[in-house]
């Protein structure tokens, strides 16, 4: 027979894996010295779990349904881009807040449809609602936006500053960490990358 792991326990028993967390955090508040049977604090590990399931909503999206629709307009297929999208996420390494801006785009092929504006930050609020590494959300968003538009290129370029960086740890607030992600065109050619990168900037 074969030890049953944590996962395996809780996988499909959400309701559990619920009540789990809660003792969980009612322990660690006895532990710490607190009372979690008192007014302040009795209702705060309930708390806790709303928010991170608020946060970690994005499991349960799929930006396909947000690129499926796409309208005909005349363009010449030159790049499109929307800058300065707020985002909060949470780090995967202590599940704390991670927040900044994305500048999102793509560049349609000549004569093909395009995605509704508001669709990229959606596509982009979908990863960042999901336990994250800044990266891995940048990579996300272009290879969501290839996938689903198969464009000529795609980019994404994120600032933000890392909750674990500002708040403890190493302690430095004020540290913005920029990655970026660049696919066709604008991985390929640096003229198409210069020019994305003077549209961007603000
Ligand atoms: N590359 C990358 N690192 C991240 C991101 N978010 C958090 N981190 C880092 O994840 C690392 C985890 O390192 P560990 O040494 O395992 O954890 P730790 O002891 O809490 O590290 P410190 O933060 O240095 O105190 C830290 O260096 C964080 O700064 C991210 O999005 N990308
Ligand atoms: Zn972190």
């Amino acid at each position: 027979m074969t030890a049953t792991t944590t996962a395996e326990l809780y996988a499909g028993n959400p309701a559990v894996a619920r009540a789990a967390y809660v003792d969980g955090v009612r322990a660690w508040l006895a532990g710490r010295g607190l009372d979690p049977d008192s007014p302040a604090l009795v209702d705060t590990p309930a708390r806790i779990l709303r928010a991170l399931e608020e946060m970690t909503a994005g499991y349960d999206e799929d930006p396909a349904v947000h690129l499926a629709r796409t309208f005909p307009v005349d363009h010449d297929g030159g790049p499109i881009v929307v800058t300065g999208v707020p985002f909060t996420s949470l780090c995967e390494h202590h599940m704390l807040v991670f927040t900044g801006h994305a500048d999102i785009a793509y560049q349609p092929r000549p004569g093909d449809p395009v995605a509704g504006l508001s669709k990229l930050p959606r596509v982009l609020d979908v990863y960042a609602r999901r336990l994250q590494t800044q990266e891995q959300l940048t990579q996300q968003v272009t290879t969501a936006l290839d996938s689903h538009l198969s464009p000529a290129g795609a980019a994404c370029i994120i600032r933000s500053e890392h909750g674990c960086l500002s708040t403890r740890g190493a302690r430095k607030p004020g540290s913005v960490m920029v990655t970026a992600s660049y696919t066709g065109v604008f991985r390929d050619d640096p003229a198409a990358r210069d020019e994305l990168h003077r549209l961007m900037a603000r």
